[in-house]
């Protein structure tokens, strides 16, 4: 890995194994990451080229996605201006949820820093990628390599909408598989909240997910042509400020969003794709609310 090219976890690095990170600058021990300040994270900020923020609370059982938005929010926006003020031009991973809201807020926050760059603050959605290639490949006895889902729209529920009829390989689908698979992709974090009965959400493959999209974006910045990902972007895919998609990332951030993959959809899909946009955008807009209402707050005081 190039000594320019540096990924830096901002919490839980032992969560992420297999992460390419150069924490050499760091103080604390890289296993587990304990910033004790704002100076500690600071000099572990500069000179990162991947920030990536999974900090906040996980669910529990009968909670929603958006009920983590009370605590998480307020974590997200400080990590981020923490990120603004020290390696503003790093590429940005959001896994924190609710991740429809989060980014917004992110997205926010650059700007009011004055250093927002769309291209390069993303929304974690690998995850249902990851879900629906195993689901896909275990209902039509493929090989998991071969396999890939674009999975579109958002990260919480009915916004995350498998697209299954671009499955690659091609791959037919009855009504009823089509229903089951995307049914099970959509609830697959509430089936392991559920298992998990109170000792969190989904670690180890968050961890593998959130591994594969940040060496996606070393490769990235490393130049590789060739490198495509879904992930939670700004985008004019939809009406939505904020879209899930494939996009092509480059050494700049996203070079281009993949348009195709909403064309042709089936009936299905499209009904689908209409019935999540109110959803998807009732949270961007409670995430940008949020900055700007603590923003008039802080102005008044
Ligand atoms: N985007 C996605 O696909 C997924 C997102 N998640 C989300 O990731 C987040 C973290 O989940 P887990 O790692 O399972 O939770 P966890 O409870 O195991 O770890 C959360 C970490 O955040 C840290 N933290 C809490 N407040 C902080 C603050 N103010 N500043 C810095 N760090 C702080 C905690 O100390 C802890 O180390 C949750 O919001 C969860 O919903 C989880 C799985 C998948
Ligand atoms: O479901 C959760 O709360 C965690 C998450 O986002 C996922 O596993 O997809």
């Amino acid at each position: 890995m190039s000594p320019l090219v540096s990924a830096l976890h901002l919490y839980d690095i032992a969560n992420v194994k297999g992460v390419a990170a150069d924490l050499s600058h760091c103080n604390t021990p890289s296993q587990v990451l304990d910033f004790t300040g704002p100076s500690e994270l600071a000099n572990c900020l500069k000179g990162v080229d991947v920030a990536v923020i999974p900090a906040g609370v996980p669910r529990k059982p009968g909670m929603t996605r958006d009920d983590l938005f009370i605590i998480n929010a307020g974590i997200v926006k400080t990590l981020v201006e923490a990120v603004a003020d020290n390696c503003p031009e790093a590429f940005i991973h959001i896994i924190s949820n609710p991740v429809n809201s989060t980014v917004p807020i992110a997205a926010e926050v650059l700007k009011q820093k004055g250093v927002y760059n769309p291209k390069k603050l993303f929304g974690v959605t690998t995850l249902d990628v990851v879900r629906a290639n195993t689901f896909v490949t275990q209902k039509k006895n493929l090989k998991l390599i071969d396999v890939d889902v674009p999975v579109v729209g958002g990260h919480a529920g009915i916004t995350i909408l498998p697209l299954l009829s671009k499955t690659r390989p091609s791959v037919t689908f009855t009504n009823e598989e089509t229903e089951e698979l995307t049914k099970r992709i959509q609830n697959a974090g509430t089936e392991v909240v559920e298992a998990k009965a109170g000792a969190g959400s989904a670690t180890l493959s968050m961890s593998y997910a959130a591994a594969r999209f940040v060496e996606s974006s070393l490769h990235a910045l490393a130049g590789d042509p060739d490198v495509y990902e879904c992930t939670f972007v700004q985008s004019e895919l939809t009406e939505l400020m904020f879209f899930a998609s494939r996009v092509k990332l480059g050494k700049n951030g996203v070079e281009s969003i993949i348009s195709a993959d909403l064309e042709g959809l089936t009936e299905y899909e499209t009904k689908a794709l209409e019935a999540l946009q109110p959803e998807l955008k009732a949270s961007i807009e409670k995430g940008i609310e949020f900055v700007h209402k603590q923003q008039a707050a802080a102005k008044s005081a």
